[in-house]
């Protein structure tokens, strides 16, 4: 297997915003909210100074007679993106009753299906006619999970209610993107089964909401469907996901007179949405600490680091009742415009270099599905829709003066280019093979065989196998000795054990003589051992004949400590001791020591204490401990690396090496 790669960029977060008409209950002469498709904004006057009016630009914005095919036709190029394999999210955020849950999932009448129904007619349809025009040479799967996230739990929606456990579906961290472990997962093979699964779903959701008193307006519902577009006679796989996301609205408790049960529903939705203003406030300032954590909600949704292509579909209510919320829905977005999202380019997988003589040799990646891109973000307003009976139509002359704000700039690319940069299984029923060819791209091979044990892991919290006793297991042929070495190399490199990993490159080197990576990695890696000598600070690369502890010196501020390694099968030095470069020599931490940090980081004393060996009474003060670095130096993330925590009063290695080991993925 092979990805291709190009170069990285950035895009933003796409934000469109629509207005719901007016409703029976409401009366038109309360409408604050007005928009101006041609300079794409949305304006209203300042609940505290009706004189003075706020206006706010957006990609797009749709005003109250705007139809659930024009909002569609707004997010439909996505499309094209993620069936080149790329990630897709598509999230409605505003207040209670603004309009989410009809613009993500519509109503049953052909014109008033939302996106998530039109979005998946239209993946049918576009897969059918890629298997059409290949003469069924291109096939594509469509696999649908559904999940809500109810008072900070996550609940699996294909599961019905009874079968739920109070504690909800764990999270895992994986490749820098968070799953949901043991999530249901069903293959789409037609539109009817599509329909079928949805509305269970959507029944399970308010069912158990009746039980647990929730209905959808309390949970954020999440509906991801993965795409796997399989050219058979290239043996190329694209894999793209988009995650639908129908957040719940916020409410203010001192209007509702919200109940003792609903009060926690509704802090909890509060508190996640407030969770995620603030991971908002952060990135628009660029600030280090983005506190995604605080909630599973902005965990998951993980805005801004997805490594895809997001649109928020900003949803206003237009009457005086939510003018305070609007205003605040509309600084949020206007926030949320800023958030610039890092895309790497979509990785295609290859099938293995194919040995047989006359096998079909690897053809191109074909660009698949490359539908045009027909925003819609200027067309203008019909005046005909007249989608609800409850609607009232709206205001002849709508009440809104010119904008001084200029239009907000399409970039060339509105929806961004990104991929996950996760790498997906590949759909093929060949076990991946090393062999000695010249263009086998190790890196990957190495890369996908730690993925697909990780994700084992994840699926699998009770085992206790080592991650590289799996790998150990997947590599006893003989013929993947080589890239067992390869698998030790970098784990050497990931701690900064540098000589270890030259050694571990240079024996692999004897399977893949000619492979012109591994080459240059012997001889960067050589190159970097000569420059080491000329480093004031303790040599990064480790001389493994010169195991010996090293005490600090008075001078150094660090203390040197163990070499903690990942998995206790590795084989590991007796006594081994290094200290952390401050040259230009950086150490890449393993996942584990990451998370590790991560949780310490955290200051969190409940989330402290399931690390392995810790009781509340040292939970309190690490957590104290982090506290005090960052208020006096108010700096993230506060303990750094393993030698900080090394530092600590009572932390030896030998904890240290406990706690991180404790840590499973
Ligand atoms: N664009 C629209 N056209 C017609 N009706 C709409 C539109 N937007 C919202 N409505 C109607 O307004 C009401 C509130 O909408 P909806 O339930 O979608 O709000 P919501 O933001 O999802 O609320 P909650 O956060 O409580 O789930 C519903 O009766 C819905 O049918």
């Amino acid at each position: 297997m092979a990805a291709s790669v190009t170069s990285t960029s950035a895009s933003q977060v796409r934000i469109v915003a629509r207005i719901r008409p007016v409703l029976d209950s409401e009366n038109d002469t309360d409408v604050v909210v007005s928009v101006s498709p041609k300079a794409n904004s949305v304006s209203m006057p300042n609940p505290k100074n009706e004189k003075e009016k706020f206006t706010f630009p957006f990609h797009a914005v749709y005003g109250m007679e705007s139809d659930q095919a024009q909002i569609f036709a707004e997010v439909s190029p996505t499309l094209k993106h993620l069936f080149k394999g790329n990630d897709v999210t598509i999230f409605a955020y505003g207040v209670t009753g603004s309009g989410k849950t009809h613009t993500m999932k519509g109503n049953k009448a052909a014109a008033e299906r939302g996106i998530i129904p039109r979005l998946l007619t239209a993946i049918y349809r576009r897969g059918k006619d890629l298997e059409k025009k290949s003469d069924g040479r291109v096939t594509m799967s469509a696999i649908m999970s559904y999940y809500e996230i109810y008072n900070d739990k996550v609940f699996d929606l294909f599961e019905a209610p009874e079968k739920r456990t109070l504690a909800g579906l764990p999270l895992r961290e994986q490749n820098g993107k968070t799953h949901v472990v043991g999530l249901m997962e069903k293959e789409i093979s037609t539109l009817k089964e599509f329909e079928m699964l949805y509305d269970k779903a959507n029944s399970n959701r308010s069912t158990s909401a009746t039980r647990l008193n929730a209905h959808s307006s309390r949970s954020h519902a999440i509906i991801c469907v993965r795409v796997e577009i399989h050219d058979q006679q290239t043996g190329e796989t694209k894999v793209g996901t988009v995650s639908c996301i129908d957040l719940a609205g916020s409410e203010d408790n001192r209007r509702t007179a919200n109940d003792k049960e609903r009060m926690v529903e509704s802090a909890s939705i509060n508190k996640s949405l407030f969770v995620l203003s603030q991971c908002v406030e952060a990135m628009s300032k660029k600030q280090s600490r983005i506190p995604y954590r605080e909630s599973k909600m902005t965990r998951i949704l993980s805005l801004g680091q997805n490594n895809g292509m997001t649109v928020m579909i900003l949803n206003l209510a237009p009457t005086k009742k939510f003018h305070q919320d609007t205003l605040s829905a509309l600084n949020f977005a206007n926030r949320a415009k800023t958030i610039e999202v890092k895309n790497d380019p979509p990785p295609v997988y290859h099938p293995p270099v194919a040995p047989k003589i006359g096998a079909v040799s690897g053809a191109p990646v074909r660009a698949f599905g490359m539908a045009k891109n027909s925003s819609t973000h200027n067309r203008p307003l019909s005046g005909e829709h007249n989608a609800k009976a409850n609607i009232k139509k709206p205001l002849a002359k709508e009440i809104q003066k010119p904008v001084s704000s200029r239009p907000m700039p399409l970039s060339s690319k509105p929806l961004g280019a990104a991929s996950n940069g996760v790498r997906k299984p590949i759909r093929t029923s060949d076990p991946i093979k090393i062999r000695r060819e010249k263009d086998l791209s190790i890196e990957d091979l190495v890369e996908k065989k730690v993925e697909e044990v990780l994700a084992a892991r994840a699926l699998n919290e009770a085992s206790t196998i080592s991650r590289l006793e799996i790998l150990e297991k997947r590599v006893d042929k003989k013929a993947d000795a080589g890239l067992a070495y390869i698998i030790l190399a970098k784990q050497h490199a990931q701690r900064g054990e540098h000589l270890a990993a030259l050694n571990m490159y240079r024996l692999a080197r004897d399977y893949f003589p000619d492979n012109a990576k591994l080459l240059k990695k012997i001889s960067d890696l050589e190159k970097k051992r000569e420059n080491a000598a000329h480093f004031s600070a303790p040599p990064p690369m480790e001389d493994e004949d010169q195991e010996q502890e090293q005490r600090p010196t008075k001078s150094k501020t660090k203390k040197a400590f163990a070499v903690f390694m990942d998995d206790e099968t590795a084989p590991r030095p007796a006594k081994r001791a290094r200290s952390l470069s401050t040259g230009s020599y950086t150490i890449e931490q393993s996942p584990r020591t990451r998370q590790l940090l991560r949780i310490i980081n955290s200051e969190d004393v409940g989330e402290i204490m399931k690390l392995k060996g810790v009781g509340k009474k040292r939970a309190e003060m690490l957590a104290a401990h982090v506290r005090e670095l960052r208020e006096q130096n108010d700096d993230f993330p506060a303990i750094k690396d393993l030698e900080d925590l090394g530092l600590i009063k009572g932390i030896g290695s030998s904890f240290i090496d406990k706690m991180r080991t404790g840590i499973s993925f």
